[in-house]
């Protein structure tokens, strides 16, 4: 059945000085091995053999360790086909390999008390610490996780919709569905005419604004820029005119929030100048009751100092009618279960995002599971290049045309499951026509490596392609980025220096330009640009670099601090603490504690933009764990953007770097960028990563899609 190089105990031993998998993974499998000694189902009459029973612990073991591992690697599950006839570390020297059938080991698997495997009806799951689903093996708290959410989607999806008060709130029930022509005539006055429709022939926005309005959930996807934001707000003026409701705004980060927040408020603006000529039609004062202030999951959730745990959970669910929730790509599996347990009963949910970015931190890869049921695979020689395709049901798509003025009895399908309520933004309108950003996002999106080429070789004002060009005098392809990366941050720098400019200003000018790693170690991670980039700022006499918190460090905090209000991933600068606009603000920190008060000429303290746009001021020595910042991981920028962007990708990936070298984080670093984007790197990495999708192992999208 196993063929390996050593006994499963002595190879993970080796594989965990290879790296190959965590100390955690190592003990975990050890532990779980030493709990459930290989012991039979009662059911199972035949005993093992002396070897059968081995072989069974062996398996065990190493099948332990692989799930640990692929849940550190982000997926929620450990596919048998992954390991089975495969070597599952595909190590020369310390090598297993599993020799059985696929259908043989989950028959054998299946006979052991530690793994059940429940039948596809089941949504609880059974009380062994593994779970045999389909051909995929589960810790059983992930596999909870998938089943409930599963289960949460569909029956959002498939509810009536009503306005029902919410708990302690006086609000008058409303059915808000009825009246098709009058909800259809306020739609042509909100989405008259558009780009979007000469360029698509259906305004989605409009038809997704129907969508969210008749349904439970909505799930709103598409890349910058294609009106997720103008859409929801919409949506949001269209449902305060209809009834009173607490509606509540939430992305997954504090700057996610941040921008969401800025968004609204845009939003609100244009569409209060775009709906005047309707004054008379329209009741235009319900648009001051579309909510601006967005806060992150984690506030809204509750979070109890210390705790895994939340203060709103199912049996103490959130107080509110509709939630939003934006930059839904970076919700992992565990808090989307966190998030959906915790709405109460008659809430509706809208999730938006881009279903192409880089996939959530944790585990799973909850939006693109959930879109993609709308995935047409083409049988051409590239699996990743797919076509988009609405699934509506029959009854649906009737009402939804009629409500939207577009047919679309085109996109019928004979299993819509949530089709229903899924609705796909396409034509950006940030990225207009011939623009290099939108068409290298595209290529790299659709993973074209000759419209790649052609998008490099066009040359854009707005693209510069900077080769590595490494020589034993160093690589001047660096030097040339540690330049440009001098230019931007000289202005910032300067004016951390002018004691007339105000922090907002300053950290505005910081947010022009930012470098992008695909990691956080190594040369051309991180760590290693961080420091080139400080060397570089150095000698241009820019920083003095010579105390831990110089003037105009930028830092980025690596851990939540609820007391002081920091969270994981919030940016700051080190700037004098008498700034204009700073100087009456509250100051966190014991003032006290500074005993240079009255000696030092100029105090520093560190400065974070809020939500509200106010600044908190922290004394650096409180900080919470953080890092320099003028270089940060593609993964840190999402639900950011920034005038300029550079990407740095390594020289000579080594195989682990191969692997987080995807198209969705190149992607994700090319849309982050409004002006200019700047790559550092070989074609054949440049490649390399933009024909790899991330492949994250999970059973959500057959859960909601069959
Ligand atoms: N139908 C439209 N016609 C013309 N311009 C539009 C339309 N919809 C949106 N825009 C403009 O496109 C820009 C981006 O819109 P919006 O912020 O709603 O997109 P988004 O998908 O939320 O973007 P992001 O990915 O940044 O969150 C805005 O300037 C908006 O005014």
């Amino acid at each position: 059945m196993i063929q390996s190089t050593q006994p499963i105990k002595a190879l993970l031993k080796i594989w965990e000085t290879e790296r190959l998998i965590t100390p955690l993974d190592r003990h975990f499998a050890l532990e779980m091995a030493q709990i459930h000694k290989t012991k039979l189902h009662e059911a199972e009459l035949a005993p093992l053999t002396e070897q059968d029973n081995h072989l069974l612990s062996e398996l065990f073991l190493l099948i332990c360790a692989l799930l640990s591992r692929q849940l550190s690697q982000q997926h929620t599950c450990l596919p048998i086909h992954h390991i089975v006839l495969d070597n599952p570390m595909q190590e020369p020297v310390s090598s297993c390999q599993i020799l059985s059938s696929h259908s043989e080991i989950i028959e054998v698997l299946a006979k052991f008390n530690g793994i059940s495997a429940p039948n596809l009806e089941q949504v609880t799951s059974p009380s062994t610490p593994i779970i045999l689903d389909n051909g995929d093996l589960y810790l059983q708290r992930y596999h909870q996780f998938e089943t409930q959410v599963a289960s949460y989607l569909t029956q959002l999806a498939d509810a009536e919709v009503s306005v029902q008060p919410a708990q302690n709130s006086t609000h008058i029930s409303a059915d808000i569905s009825t009246d098709i022509s009058a909800i259809s005539s306020t739609l042509d006055m909100l989405f008259p005419q558009s780009d979007e429709m000469a360029a698509t022939h259906f305004d989605w926005q409009k038809i997704s604004t129907a969508t969210a309005f008749t349904k439970r959930l909505a799930v709103i996807t598409g890349g910058p820029g294609t009106g997720k934001t103008t859409t929801v707000t919409k949506l949001l003026f269209l449902l305060t005119q209809q009834a009173e409701m607490t509606i509540r705004l939430v992305a997954p980060t504090g700057k996610a929030a941040a921008r969401l927040s800025e968004s609204i408020k845009a939003s609100k603006l244009r569409l209060k100048q775009e709906l005047a000529p309707f004054a008379d039609k329209i009741d235009l004062s319900s648009l001051s009751r579309v909510p601006e202030e967005a806060s992150t999951l984690h506030r809204l959730l509750g979070v109890i100092p210390n705790s895994p745990k939340f203060r709103h959970h199912k049996d103490n669910p959130l107080r509110l009618d509709l939630l939003v929730v934006d930059e839904a790509s970076m919700v992992d599996l565990p808090m989307m279960h966190k998030l959906l347990s915790a709405l109460p009963a008659h809430a509706r949910l809208i999730l938006l995002g881009d279903q192409d970015q880089l996939a959530s931190v944790e585990a799973g890869a909850v939006l693109a599971d959930i879109c993609a049921g709308l995935k047409q695979q083409e049988t051409r020689t590239n699996a990743s290049d797919a076509k988009w395709q609405m699934r509506y049901s029959s009854d649906y798509a009737g009402y939804l045309s009629k409500l939207s003025g577009f047919d679309l009895s085109p996109f019928i399908s004979p299993s819509p499951k949530i089709g229903d309520s899924l609705c796909m933004l396409m034509h950006s309108h940030r990225f207009k026509g011939d623009a290099g950003i939108g068409q290298l996002a595209a290529a790299v999106n659709n993973s074209d490596k000759d419209r790649i080429m052609q998008v490099w070789q066009t040359g854009y004002a707005e693209l510069l392609w900077i080769e590595h060009l490494k020589t034993n005098a160093g690589n001047s392809g660096l030097d040339a980025l540690l330049t440009q990366a001098v230019s931007h941050y000289r202005q910032y720098l300067e004016m951390a220096k002018d004691s007339s400019k105000g922090a907002a200003e300053i950290i505005d000018c910081y947010n022009e330009f930012r470098l992008l790693c695909a990691m956080r170690a190594g040369e051309y991670g991180v760590d290693g640009i961080n420091q080139g980039v400080t060397a570089a700022l150095k000698q241009a006499k820019l920083i003095s670099a010579d105390t831990e918190f110089y003037l105009g460090r930028p830092v980025i905090i690596q851990s939540n601090d609820y007391n002081l209000g920091l969270f994981n991933g919030d940016i700051g600068l080190i700037l004098p603490d008498s700034l204009p606009d700073a100087l009456n603000k509250p100051v966190s920190g014991n003032l006290a504690e500074d005993g240079n008060k009255m000696t030092q000429p100029v105090r520093l303290m560190a400065h974070f933009i809020q939500a509200d746009g106010s600044i908190l001021k922290v004394l650096p020595a409180r900080l919470p764990s953080h890092d320099t910042c003028f270089a940060m991981t593609v993964h840190k920028s999402q639900g950011s953007e920034f005038a300029n962007v550079a990407l740095v990708l390594p020289i000579w990936p080594s195989l682990a770097q191969k692997q987080l070298l995807t198209k969705e984080l190149v992607y994700t670093a090319i849309t982050r960028a409004k002006k200019h984007f700047t790559c550092l790197g070989s074609q054949a990495v440049f490649e390399h990563a933009s024909l790899q999708a991330t492949q994250r192992s999970s059973g959500l999208a057959r859960r909601l899609w069959g």
